[in-house]
């Protein structure tokens, strides 16, 4: 036995280094200083100082028998944690559950604008023109140098003729050096106020509240209740939502990688969360209320009453550029506090994410809005959690953590005592089988607001279209044509639908309106031209391409798809007169073009708007008396066990678009399966009776919500190795299984290739997330991955291309 040197014990924290290189490290307290799990800190690293964020603290015992010193942390960068010790928890919560780095998380919690030093310089540098040169020097800097030509020229026009650094782009630095060594500018520090805000969004009128419709009322009341008890009473029992985040295990940090050895670390949220069950007032709300039934109304009043109880406001919307309306809806309702509004967006400059970011953390914003990470917003006393359109994608990272918006938004909710409300007309199936359950309260709204019926909608066949029109790619029924010359006499507008979701292509007849399907898992088969074949993505079923139809023997079964321009190109045609505009993402490469269409949309200057997805989200515009959906089918065969949902809630929120002012609306809906459950229930308004039959085909094929689904994808530029990785990991997965997990086969992705890198994929499920996560986690840990492959794990996975 060696003899371990007596060390005096000393509290230790372990320290996230900051960078892209993942280093935990453990460090002694130095005396008195008042370390905190999430506190930002000054260390030795090497022969270097660096900074990071504390993860956790041990008190003085727990180093004591490491058997030797640890180096002392230099300082505090900030006297407060800033981190709360509940978004610390949250964050490794997230971490297990995902199965992420706590780096990764760390990351998104606290954005780099915030970790960053230098932003918290409440000055920026800006380039002043000192001397205007003469017309030679000018010239001669357009010939030799032309970004300092280029800089001079802005700073001619600027006003005072003064630019901030940054706006003169990134690449600025050297140019304005050299200018300033030629005496021509100087670089100054300027004190700025940086208002996100400030630049051109349109003027916003003070609304007020209006009276609420007694279903209404009644909503407002149960959300009220329900965060009555989240300020009263702090110790309660907490809910436990299930296919959304389970958390009825506690978080447990991860532990350190590198040298350091384990230390027994005190919790950072000190209690650890217990299972319990909820009572009716505390659980989270899915608040189900048809499109136009007047949600955000509610929504704007719940949040005055919170704000007003002292308690701040986090509302979360799928996408901030997408959903316009709604955060000028909040903008005008809250207009007497405008200060106290932060709008958190993609476009925020690293300066003005700094100063949200403080601003929210020192309850100075109090109401923030914003898209998925907002959920982090660093509020104090938070009181409500409005998540709209809960069921929307886009609340799912695609990137590492790959974390989910509303689930996190949800424990979030219940780690703070806050009300957490689920708003849409169209619940998704994991949240809708948690009210079935009981783990989540479900509040309605059957009516819209305005008086109005919901619109008529027709279902049209195409199948008999094509027919009729001896054409095989016809994508304008007669009934849509006359109905929007209709609309054309009479001034109304057009908004016409194209689903453009899925690359993979399945095979559909045009005659009889046939699909190809797997027969063991219910869903399309994809088609992939290399090998020219029919490929099921889930078990790895395949099938020949037939050469006629297998229903009807028709020999014109083709591949479908079209695009938007097409259309519009088409539609050109036909209606010469119209005013026709477009709305896809290659529309909107420039900026604040989706806020100008919309506007000249809403002032009448367009009578016809195509579009894709984007307009299926939260737009209302009273004159819009006509929707079409020109091929409702074609999300509905991608190799996804979700698309019947899918279809279902585009037809949904697409038709909830029309007839939203005092006129009747209509939608026309072109398919060639129109006996197909979700294009047969959306045009009967019944959720109800989609989710029934869709939730039992769900329990039928073990797909979520009753059960967990993992995806694992392999990448790489080299096939055969990305093809060889999967199969490698896919046996050490089988390898003791843990019981109740199905593994599926490994395949290629339905997206072959991109990026140009060959993907393969293999999906797992299981009752638990937690136990998915470990053993995919566990497997990765002992599998060393050839360096050109990459393997992302994916949890709760909604994408499986
Ligand atoms: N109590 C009310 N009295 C009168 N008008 C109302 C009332 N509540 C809402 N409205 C109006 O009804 C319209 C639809 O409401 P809102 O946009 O809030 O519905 P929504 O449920 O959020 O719709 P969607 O989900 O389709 O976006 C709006 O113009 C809104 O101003
Ligand atoms: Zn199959």
């Amino acid at each position: 036995m060696f003899d371990v040197p007596k060390i005096a014990p000393m509290p230790a924290a372990r320290v996230l280094i900051d960078g892209p290189s993942e280093l935990v490290f453990d460090y002694a307290i130095p005396d008195g200083l008042p370390v905190q799990p999430g506190c930002r800190v000054r260390v030795p690293l090497r022969n270097k100082n660096a900074t990071g964020t504390v993860l956790a603290v041990a008190s003085d015992d727990a180093t004591a028998d490491l058997g030797f010193a640890l180096r002392p942390l230099h300082s505090l960068t900030d006297p407060e944690p800033l981190i709360t010790p509940k978004l610390l928890e949250l964050a490794h919560w997230i971490a297990n559950y995902y199965g992420a780095s706590i780096e990764s998380v760390i990351r998104v919690l606290v954005p780099e604008a915030v970790r960053t030093e230098d932003n918290s310089a409440k000055t920026r540098k800006a380039v002043v023109l000192e001397s205007p040169p003469d017309e030679e020097t000018l010239a001669q800097l357009a010939k030799r140098a032309p970004k300092q030509h280029t800089i001079i020229t802005l700073l001619t026009h600027a006003p005072e003729h003064k630019l901030p650094l940054t706006d003169l782009g990134t690449a600025a630095g050297t140019s304005v050096k050299s200018l300033e060594k030629k005496g021509l500018v100087k670089l100054i520090d300027q004190e700025v106020r940086r208002d996100p805000e400030a630049d051109g969004t349109d003027e916003i009128l003070p609304t007020t509240d209006l009276k609420l419709s007694d279903e209404q009322q009644a909503a407002l009341t149960a959300i009220l209740a329900s965060s009555e008890v989240g300020t009263t009473a702090p110790g309660r029992p907490p809910a436990e939502p299930e296919n959304g985040p389970r958390i009825s295990e506690s978080a447990s940090p991860t532990p350190a990688k590198g040298r350091t050895p384990p230390l027994p670390t005190s919790h950072a949220a000190g209690t650890p969360i217990k299972s319990g069950l909820a009572t009716a007032a505390q659980r989270p709300i899915l608040l189900h209320g048809v499109t136009g039934s007047g949600k955000t109304e509610v929504y704007l009043q719940a949040a005055r009453k919170v704000l007003e109880s002292g308690r701040t406001v986090l509302v979360l919307v799928p996408e901030i550029s997408l959903t316009p309306q709604t955060v000028r809806r909040f903008r005008a309702r809250f207009a007497d506090i405008q200060d106290q509004v932060a709008v958190l967006h993609s476009n925020l400059s690293q300066g003005e994410r700094f100063d949200e970011w403080h601003r929210i953390r020192k309850g100075k914003a109090r109401i923030v809005i914003g898209a998925r990470s907002a959920v982090f917003a660093p509020l104090p006393d938070l009181g409500l959690i409005l998540v709209d359109e809960e069921h929307e994608n886009s609340y799912k990272q695609d990137q590492i953590p790959r974390y989910h918006g509303r689930d996190v938004a949800v424990l979030r909710g219940h780690l703070e005592g806050a009300t957490v409300v689920l708003g849409t007309a169209t619940p998704s199936l994991e949240s809708w089988q948690n009210t079935i359950d009981g783990k989540y309260q479900l509040l309605r709204l059957t009516q819209r607001a305005d008086g109005q019926s919901l619109p008529l909608i027709r279902v049209i066949d195409m199948r008999l279209e094509s027919k009729k029109q001896k054409s095989k790619d016809t994508f304008l029924s007669e009934r849509l044509r006359s109905a929007i010359t209709d609309r054309l006499e009479k001034n109304e507008q057009t908004i016409l639908f194209l689903n453009r979701r899925g690359f993979a292509r399945s095979l559909q007849c045009p005659a009889c309106g046939h699909v190809c399907q797997c027969p063991h898992c219910a869903l399309a088969l994809t088609y992939h031209r290399t090998d020219d074949r029919l490929i099921c993505h889930i078990c790895g079923h395949q099938a020949v391409v037939p050469r006629k139809c297998p229903e009807c023997r028709d020999p014109a079964i083709v591949l479908q798809g079209f695009g938007t321009q097409k259309v519009e190109d088409v539609f050109r045609k036909v209606f010469p007169a119209a005013r026709i505009a477009r709305i896809d993402a290659d529309a909107l490469r420039k900026k604040n073009a989706l806020r100008d269409l919309l506007n000249a949309f809403r002032a009448r200057k367009i009578d016809v708007l195509i579009g894709t997805q984007m307009i299926a989200k939260g737009l209302h515009f009273p004159n819009v008396t006509l929707v079409g959906i020109l091929n409702a089918d074609i999300g509905l065969h991608v190799p996804d066990f979700r698309a019947g949902e899918r279809v279902f809630q585009l037809l949904t929120q697409v038709a909830g678009r029309a007839g939203r002012g005092s006129l009747e609306g209509e939608v026309i809906v072109q398919t060639f399966t129109p006996h197909s459950p979700s294009i047969q229930f959306a045009r009967h308004h019944d959720f109800d009776g989609f989710a029934e039959q869709e939730l039992e085909m769900r329990r039928q094929f073990y797909f979520p919500p009753f059960t967990r689904c993992a995806v694992l994808t392999s990448r790489s530029t080299h096939e055969r190795r990305a093809e060889f990785t999967l199969e490698t990991l896919h046996r050490r997965l089988k390898e003791d299984l843990p019981p109740g997990i199905e593994l599926g086969e490994p395949l290629p992705s339905p997206l072959v290739k991109a990026h140009g890198q060959f993907r393969f994929q293999l999906m797992l499920r299981g009752p638990k997330a937690r136990t998915l996560t470990k053993h995919v986690q566990q497997v990765l840990a002992k599998t060393s991955l050839p360096e050109d492959v990459t393997v992302v794990f994916d949890m709760d996975a909604l994408s499986f291309t």
